[in-house]
């Protein structure tokens, strides 16, 4: 079945769910084009070389710039009322009277680009609320629609409409997106973890205790051993994570301008968050659940825990016991530890 007969056959004929099901079909369509030029590499004159810093003072690499400029023009002459993106300092008001808008991450894990490793899109779809120049200032909960695509030895997609989560692989030759998951569930528990393990003197004490915890594996208060990843784009990560469980970490740390973690709220945390609840999983801050979260501005950054259901957990407890709580039960690494000079 084609990505779209699944969405014919979800019913809808309103003018929302059309809209939707528009901005889906072109999204997957800009995603072919960005997937054959990520196949291409060096052919089609993609480098991952640094062009500059977009707004938000990230390096802006050439499949950035490109992949930008693919989901806008796909995007472009459809009923939509405003479109965000990593790569634009605000948000760009189309059609205000289209009942939809839509954010989007053009590509996930630009530092792979040039080491062939797996990058994506990201992409969220929001009510038009009565004042558009709000569109992005909505919970999270309010999404009409989610998904993202890993450009990886497969090109997937992995769609919600808010009615559970499927996932539909690029087939190559037919150049259409055709389903290969559906109604994808994450075990509730599972023994592998995701971190940029090089932060870790920058953290804080729950994430420190809940990694400490995993790296003591059968010896430690968890009893299990646990195994570790770490691909540097979310959206692998993700998709691991919707394939075979387990936890994936970006949280705040103490170091300048991280102090709310690295991913975006808009158009990484939000859409992730959607797919994951949707797939039976949990996202928070540790504190705070993501869905719930009301953007305060376009590329505002979030602490980002998301994965299995019993883990997300783990930690949301752990980001309740005192800190000197914690640093009793840490000797070896606590403030107060051994290794503290
Ligand atoms: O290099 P770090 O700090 O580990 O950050 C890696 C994270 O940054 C990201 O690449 C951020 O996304 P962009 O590439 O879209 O800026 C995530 O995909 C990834 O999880
Ligand atoms: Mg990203
Ligand atoms: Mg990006």
């Amino acid at each position: 079945m084609t990505l779209q007969e699944r969405m014919d056959g979800e019913g809808g004929s309103d003018p929302l769910r059309q809209a939707v099901k528009g901005a889906v079909a072109a999204l997957a369509q800009a995603a072919i084009d960005i997937s054959d030029l990520t196949c291409r590499g060096a052919l089609a004159g993609i480098t991952g070389q640094a062009q500059g810093r977009n707004t938000d003072g990230d390096v802006q690499k050439d499949l950035d710039v490109r992949a930008d400029q693919i989901i806008r023009d796909a995007l472009g002459k459809l009923p939509i009322a405003a479109l965000a993106s990593e790569e634009m300092e605000a948000l760009d008001i189309l059609n205000p009277g289209a009942p939809i808008c839509v954010a989007f991450d053009p590509l996930d894990g630009s530092s792979n680009i040039n080491t062939n490793m797996s990058v994506g899109t990201i992409f969220s779809i929001m009510p038009t609320p009565s004042d558009v120049n709000a569109a992005f200032r909505q919970a999270g909960s309010a999404q009409l629609a989610a998904g993202f695509v890993v450009y990886g030895p497969q090109t997937s997609l992995v769609l919600t409409l808010g009615q559970g989560v499927d996932i539909f692989t690029l087939d190559r030759v037919d150049r259409v997106f055709k389903l290969t998951g559906s109604a994808v569930k994450i075990p509730a528990e599972a023994t592998e973890f995701a971190i940029n393990a090089s932060n870790r003197r920058h953290w804080d004490l729950p994430v420190r205790a809940y990694i400490d915890e995993c790296l003591a594996g059968a010896d430690g208060a968890g009893g299990k051993n646990y195994n570790m990843r770490w691909i540097g784009s979310l959206v692998a990560e993700a998709f691991r994570i919707l394939i075979r469980g387990g936890i994936f970490l970006y949280p705040g740390d103490a170091r300048d301008g991280y102090e709310e973690g690295r991913l975006r709220l808009v158009y990484e945390a939000h859409p992730m968050a959607f797919i994951v609840e949707q797939a039976g999983g949990g996202a928070s801050t540790g504190r705070k659940r993501v869905l719930d979260l009301v953007p305060g501005s376009l590329h505002q950054r979030v602490p980002l825990i998301m994965g299995s259901i019993k883990n997300v957990q783990r930690l949301e407890h752990l980001h309740t016991v005192p800190d000197g709580a914690l640093e009793a039960n840490a000797p070896l690494f606590g403030n107060r530890g051994l290794f503290r000079v």
